[in-house]
């Protein structure tokens, strides 16, 4: 993997590991957080979607680390400034890839490197152009390791006339390792195990799939080379998601946002939950209720010290309604 650039660089450490001793705070209920801006719930679990209508509780942000001074903090405001910001606020974009041919298949996919369909494909091309007609064009991009995520990148830059911008690419933003659930029919799935124990490893916090056997780590695969073998799941839940994604939003996509920077994450169903998670502090229980779908630019409004201002999706009608066709996966054949 290429590092002269900023392209193509893989964080090595093991999952759950931190930057510093005052790195990530830990996840606790938003009621417990006073400046969070919290989701109102109803409206989101009624839609199985992320609505943008909040309310703020108070003062309470993603706290800076260790080295990060109060300076760096004040560039945000200045470099957002720049022609072609919508706002001084520093903004984060989700983008989910578009549909994969695994997607297509009804197949749990996690880590196994399917590419997009030819929806998925127009699907990453219209999140750039929505990208373009919004006004939210990335000065900076992070994908997973995964080709899906990789190709929406490129497409959704292509269309919104962006292919000049860096790009980095990192395992911990990829979709969660589903085990051995992988390769599955999700509607079988559902059918033999039963309703109950399929939102279980699909859908809840702590619940993982059962493990892939040592022999299914392939090993062979050469993005993952740099890794050491025990840090490579064998099955994931969204818990594990959290931890082996938060290192790299500290490290490498806050600097970003501190600096003033547009930043697009494109990347998956899960990593992004978990982000989402993150950002918004849904409960544990919350979380099960939350789908993102392929292809629609998730927009986050950040004040300085990245507490969220506002939310929404680019496209909020084709989001709600594709939000609910994932949350639906499971009875479609
Ligand atoms: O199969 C997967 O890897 C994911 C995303 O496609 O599926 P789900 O939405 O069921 O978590």
């Amino acid at each position: 993997m290429g590092t002269g650039t900023g392209e193509n660089q893989a964080d090595t450490r093991p999952p759950g590991a931190v930057a510093s001793p005052d790195g990530p705070p830990p996840l606790r209920a938003a009621a417990e957080r006073p400046g969070v801006v919290q989701f109102r719930m109803n409206s989101c679990r009624a839609a199985g979607f992320l609505s943008c209508r909040r309310v703020t509780t108070g003062r309470r942000h993603d706290r800076p680390r260790a080295g990060e001074s109060q300076a760096t903090t004040g560039n945000a405001g200045r470099a957002g400034r720049r022609a072609g910001r919508i706002s001084g606020m520093p903004t984060l974009v989700l983008l989910r890839h578009g549909e994969s041919i695994w997607n297509r298949e009804n197949l749990f996919t996690g880590w196994v490197d399917v590419d997009l369909s030819e929806k998925g494909a127009k699907e990453a091309t219209r999140g750039g152009e929505l990208l373009r007609e919004s006004g939210v064009l990335p000065d900076v991009v992070h994908t997973s390791l995964l080709t899906r995520a990789i190709r929406t990148a490129w497409l959704a830059l292509d269309a919104a006339g962006r292919t000049w911008v860096p790009v980095r690419r990192t395992w911990r933003l990829n979709e969660r390792h589903y085990g051995g659930l992988q390769g599955l029919n999700k509607a079988e799935t559902l059918e033999k195990f039963g309703a109950e124990q399929f939102q279980l490893w699909r859908r809840s916090y702590d619940t993982p799939p059962p493990e892939i056997g040592p022999e299914q780590v392939s090993g062979v695969d050469e993005r993952y080379d740099d890794l050491a073998p025990d840090v490579i799941p064998r099955t994931e839940c969204l818990a594990d998601v959290v931890a082996r994604m938060l290192p790299y939003w500290y490290d490498a996509i806050v600097p970003d946002l501190r600096t003033g920077r547009t930043v697009l994450v494109a990347a998956h169903g899960n990593s992004l939950r978990a982000l989402v998670k993150h950002l918004d502090h849904i409960s544990d229980t919350d979380i099960a209720g939350l789908n993102i779908p392929t292809g629609i630019p998730l927009r986050y409004e950040l004040d300085d010290q990245l507490g969220v201002v506002s939310s929404g999706y680019l496209d909020p009608d084709a989001a709600a309604l594709a939000a609910a066709a994932v949350a639906a996966q499971g009875t479609k054949k």
